[in-house]
């Protein structure tokens, strides 16, 4: 596509000291701290981040819906403030709210949002994202009749229609069934593979493993790891000892452990470690079920990065005798 081809040396996405206060009467909120990094073309990149980290506050100075109180954010070399018009046209923008005009079909929604970016006589594409997208039979529907799931796909063909050559996907798989989850990331990563860059941001943190090449984690506003996937994966160099339990860990390990419902994940760095852990749940009368030892997964490493763990915590367990 020719509105990719905009040079190599210059990133997709350049979000360069950016800094955000909100104040407030009660006070100001340090949203946003010195974010400096870029996004090459091309790129599947992750942003992910705990709840009010400020995600969605980086990614509305990006759209040009909340200015910087410092900084700068340029797309293609385009300031997003200086140059807006610019700037926005090369961005497909997936919301993370519903938002929609209720009195248009979806093929006139399209249309209308095509014409917005001065993009006509676009029928041919809307029709493969209609397709794409699950949403051919839909064409003609108002916007009122189309359930949660259709009214998301129709945002992110709204998002598509002219042809962005930066795709950003703020939670779009937030609270959405799992044929839709398919059938976007399969239509992403397609359009993606096609030379379009991708920034999604997403508490699905498995998605992000499987999708994102490089990944940007904010803590507080400020950035606190940014590398690609698998030297993140690789730098915890942790082995996780998951297994199932009816009955309570002793204190011990309870305050190294990760318990979801039955499920336990435990740090063990080697076999010793794994070996200790076992003789400890053993001593305590626990009876682990479902025994599984695997490398540590994007989560374990956000949860750690999260607490500010530097180094990863040895365990202290005396083997039972
Ligand atoms: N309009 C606003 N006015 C005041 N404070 C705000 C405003 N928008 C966001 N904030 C604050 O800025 C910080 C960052 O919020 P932001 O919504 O960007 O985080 P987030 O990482 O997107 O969170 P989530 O994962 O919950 O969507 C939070 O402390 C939030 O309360």
């Amino acid at each position: 596509m020719s509105s990719i081809s905009t040079g190599a040396s210059t990133p997709a996405i350049s979000f360069q000291d950016v800094s955000k206060t909100y104040v407030g009467a009660r006070g100001s909120v340090h949203a946003l701290d010195n974010v400096a990094f870029d996004i090459q073309p091309g790129e599947f990149f992750g942003l992910l981040g705990p709840n009010g980290a400020g995600k969605t506050t980086l990614i509305s100075i990006l759209a040009g819906l909340a200015r910087a109180s410092g900084g700068a954010v340029k797309v293609h070399g385009h300031d997003v403030v200086a140059d807006y018009a610019a700037a926005r046209r090369s961005l497909g923008i997936v919301p993370q709210e519903l938002v929609f005009d209720p009195f248009f079909s979806v093929r006139e929604a399209l249309r209308i949002q095509s014409g917005y970016f001065g993009v006509y006589d676009n029928d041919a594409w809307i029709d493969e994202l209609l397709e794409n997208l699950g949403l051919s039979d839909k064409a003609n529907a108002n916007m009122r009749q189309l359930s949660g799931g259709m009214k998301r796909r129709v945002l992110v063909a709204q998002a598509l229609v002219h042809r962005p050559p930066v795709i950003v996907l703020d939670e779009p798989t937030a609270g959405v069934d799992v044929e839709l989850r398919q059938t976007l990331w399969q239509f992403v990563a397609r359009l993606n593979k096609q030379g379009h860059t991708v920034l999604l941001t997403t508490h699905y943190l498995e998605e992000a493993e499987a999708l994102c090449g490089r990944i940007a984690m904010l803590k507080q506003g400020k950035v606190v790891a940014l590398d690609r996937t698998s030297a993140l994966l690789a730098g915890t160099a942790s082995t996780m000892m998951r297994f199932k339990l009816d009955a309570v860990l002793p204190p011990d390990l309870a305050s190294k452990a990760r318990v979801t419902g039955r499920i336990v994940q435990i740090k063990a760095h080697d076999a010793k470690e794994v070996e200790a852990v076992l003789a400890r749940l053993h001593a305590a009368g626990c009876q682990p079920e479902d025994l599984e030892i695997g490398r540590a997964d994007l989560e374990n490493v956000f949860l750690e990065i999260m607490q500010g763990e530097s180094k990863p915590l040895p365990l202290k367990v005396e083997a039972a005798a």
